[in-house]
C-alpha cells in the first residue's frame, strides 16, 4: 500500500505539523484575523455609506455608489489587491512605511465595502414600508424612522450575510501574500506555504486550512443563533391561548380595569378629549390617478365616523390625508379650528394618532417597547415615566401580561390592540383606523372591535374605514359611504343601513350585508 503512505507522508506528518503549530497561532492566525476584521470594519464603514447613497432620492449620490459597486465587485480581488499594493506602493511607504499590510488592508476593505454596500441597501429596502409609515404615523422623523426603527432591522436581517462577509474577507487575507509581506506579517496561508516548502509535503497546508475552517464554521453557528434570538426575542414560555380565550382576556380589562393603570374607568364618562375635523372640498391625486374629488365632511368630537364604500373608493387615501401620510392636491382641512396643512407633520400627528391594518409594530422591539419607543424619542418623556404610560396602555387593551412578548409571539388580535395601545400612548384627539380587522382570524376580530367600541364611548373621536357593517350600524354616530373618490351619502347608521337613498350604495348593500 505505497500510495497510502504516500498520501500520509504528504498530509498527515505530524511532526512537520507540530513544528509549525506555534509560528501559526502567533503570526499567522494573528495577522490574518487582523487583516479580517480590520477590513471588515472599514467595509461596514463604507458599505453603509454606499447603502445610504444608494438608496438616495439624489441620482448624483446614486450614481457614484452604482460605479464603485461596480467596479470593486466585479473586478478578482487579486487584481484589485495587485493594483493597490503595487500600484500605491510609494504612496504607501510614504504614509505607512516600508510595509504592504495597511494597504493590504485597505485593498480587502475597498473590496469588501462593495459587496456589504448591496448586503446593506437589500436589507434596508427589504424592510416594509409599513414600518417606515408607523413611525410617520408616531410623529417620528425620516431621519428618526430610519436610524431607530428601518436600518436596525434591515442590518438585524442580514447579520449572516456580513458574517459570510467576514468568512470571505478571513479567506481573501491570503491573497495579501502577494504583496510580500514581512516574516512577522505573513497570515496563516503564508506560513503554511513557508512550512510547506521547507518539510516537501503538504501537512503544514492541510493544517492551515484547518485553521480556516476553525475560525469560519464556528462562527457561522454562533451568528445563526444570535439571529435567531435576536428574531424572536427572550420570551417566557407562556401557554398557547385560543382566540376565544383571547375575547374574555380583554373583556376582563375593559371590565374591571388593572389598578395600575391609574384610571378611573366609567364608560359613562368620556375619558378622551377628543378633537372635530372639519373637511372641505378635499382633492387628493397619485401622479395623474385623482383619487379623492372634493370629499367635504365633518366630524364632531368625540364621536365614530365610519367610511365605508367598495375597494378602491378612496377611504384609506382620505384617512392618510388626515395625518398627512400623503398630501392634498387642494381643500382644507381643520382639526379643532386650525388647518392642518399650516401645521408641521411631526406636530400634527401627535394629535392625530392611526392603526393599520397590517399593525406595523416594529417586530424588534416587545409590545412594550413599541408603545413606549415614540413618548421617549418624540415627546421626550423619562424612560420610567414613558414605562409606566405604556404599561397603563397595555393593561387598557388586556396586554398587561404580554408586555414583554414581541410581536412575532402575540397572535394577530393581540397585535392589534398593541397597535391601538401605541397609538393611544401618544395621547390624541383623533385616532384614525384603516381596516384593523382586515387581516384577522374571525374570533379575533371581536376583540379588537370591542376594544374601539370601548374607546369611543370614552369620547375619543375616531375615523374607522372599514368592512365591518355590524360594527358601524351598532358603534357609529356617523357612516359615510364613498365610491371612486366622492363621499356619496353620509348620515347615522339607521339612515345609511335602513333607508339608503343612492343606487350605489343600494347597490353596495347588497353587495355587502
Ligand atoms: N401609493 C399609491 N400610488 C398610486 N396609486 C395608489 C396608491 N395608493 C392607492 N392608490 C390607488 O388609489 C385608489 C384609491 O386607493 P385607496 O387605498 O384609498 O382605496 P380604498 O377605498 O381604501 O380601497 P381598499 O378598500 O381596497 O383599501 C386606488 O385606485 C388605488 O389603486
Amino acid at each position: 500500500m505505497d500510495w497510502l503512505e504516500n498520501l500520509r507522508r504528504s498530509f498527515l506528518d505530524w511532526q512537520a505539523m507540530a513544528d509549525v503549530l506555534p509560528s501559526m497561532i502567533t503570526i499567522g492566525l494573528k495577522n490574518t484575523l487582523i487583516l479580517a476584521a480590520a477590513s471588515t470594519v472599514l467595509g461596514v464603514v463604507l458599505g453603509m455609506i454606499l447603502a445610504v447613497m444608494g438608496i438616495s432620492q439624489s441620482r448624483w449620490l446614486r450614481l457614484p455608489a452604482r460605479v464603485y459597486t461596480d467596479i470593486f465587485r466585479g473586478l478578482p480581488a487579486i487584481v484589485t489587491i495587485l493594483l493597490i499594493g503595487q500600484g500605491f506602493a510609494r504612496i504607501g511607504r510614504e504614509i505607512f512605511g516600508p510595509s504592504p499590510y495597511p494597504l493590504g488592508i485597505l485593498a480587502l476593505s475597498l473590496i469588501a465595502g462593495a459587496y456589504i454596500g448591496e448586503i446593506f441597501r437589500s436589507g434596508i429596502q427589504s424592510v416594509e414600508r409599513g414600518q417606515m409609515e408607523a413611525c410617520r404615523a408616531l410623529s417620528m422623523s425620516y431621519g428618526q424612522g430610519m436610524r431607530l426603527i428601518v436600518i436596525p432591522q434591515g442590518v438585524r436581517r442580514v447579520l449572516p450575510a456580513l458574517v459570510n462577509q467576514f468568512i470571505g474577507n478571513v479567506k481573501d487575507s491570503s491573497l495579501v501574500y502577494f504583496l510580500g509581506l514581512l516574516a512577522s506579517e505573513r497570515e496563516i496561508f503564508r506560513v503554511g506555504q513557508d512550512q510547506a516548502v521547507v518539510t516537501g509535503n503538504l501537512s503544514p497546508l492541510l493544517l492551515a486550512g484547518v485553521f480556516y475552517l476553525v475560525i469560519t464554521v464556528p462562527l457561522t453557528h454562533v451568528v445563526n443563533y444570535i439571529d435567531n434570538s435576536l428574531r424572536i426575542g427572550k420570551q417566557k414560555a407562556s401557554h398557547v391561548t385560543s382566540g376565544l380565550a383571547e375575547v374574555d382576556e380583554l373583556e376582563n380589562a375593559i371590565s374591571n380595569p388593572p389598578a395600575q393603570s391609574g384610571l378611573e374607568h366609567n364608560s359613562a364618562l368620556p375619558r378622551f378629549k377628543g378633537g372635530s375635523l372639519t373637511i372641505t372640498d378635499l382633492d387628493m391625486a397619485y401622479g395623474n390617478l385623482d383619487v379623492l374629488k372634493g370629499v367635504s365632511l365633518a366630524v364632531k368630537p368625540g364621536t365614530v365616523t365610519c367610511v365605508i364604500g367598495p375597494s378602491g373608493s378612496g377611504k384609506s387615501t382620505l384617512l392618510r390625508c388626515l395625518n398627512r401620510l400623503v398630501e392634498p392636491k387642494g381643500g382644507d382641512v381643520l382639526l379643532d379650528g386650525a388647518s392642518i396643512l399650516g401645521m408641521k407633520p411631526e406636530k400634527l400627528r401627535r394629535r392625530v394618532g392611526m392603526v393599520f391594518q397590517h399593525f406595523n409594530l416594529f417586530p424588534d422591539h416587545t409590545a412594550l417597547v413599541n408603545v413606549m419607543l415614540s413618548l421617549t424619542k418624540v415627546k421626550g418623556i423619562p424612560v420610567q415615566e414613558a414605562e409606566r404610560i405604556a404599561e397603563a396602555r397595555l393593561a387598557d387593551v388586556g396586554l398587561a401580561t404580554r408586555k414583554h412578548h414581541r410581536p412575532g409571539g402575540l397572535s394577530g388580535g393581540q397585535q392589534q390592540r398593541v397597535a391601538i395601545a401605541r397609538a393611544l400612548a401618544m395621547d390624541p384627539e383623533v385616532i384614525l383606523f384603516d381596516e384593523v380587522t382586515s387581516a384577522l382570524d374571525p374570533e379575533l376580530v371581536k376583540g379588537v372591535l370591542n376594544l374601539m367600541e370601548d374607546l369611543g364611548r370614552r369620547g375619543m373621536t375616531m375615523v374607522v374605514v372599514t368592512h365591518e357593517m355590524g360594527f358601524a350600524r351598532k358603534v357609529a354616530d356617523q357612516v359615510v359611504f364613498m365610491d371612486e373618490g366622492c363621499v356619496i351619502e353620509a348620515g347615522t347608521p339607521a339612515a345609511i343601513f335602513d333607508t339608503p337613498k343612492s343606487t350605489r350604495l343600494k347597490h353596495f348593500l347588497a353587495e355587502v350585508l
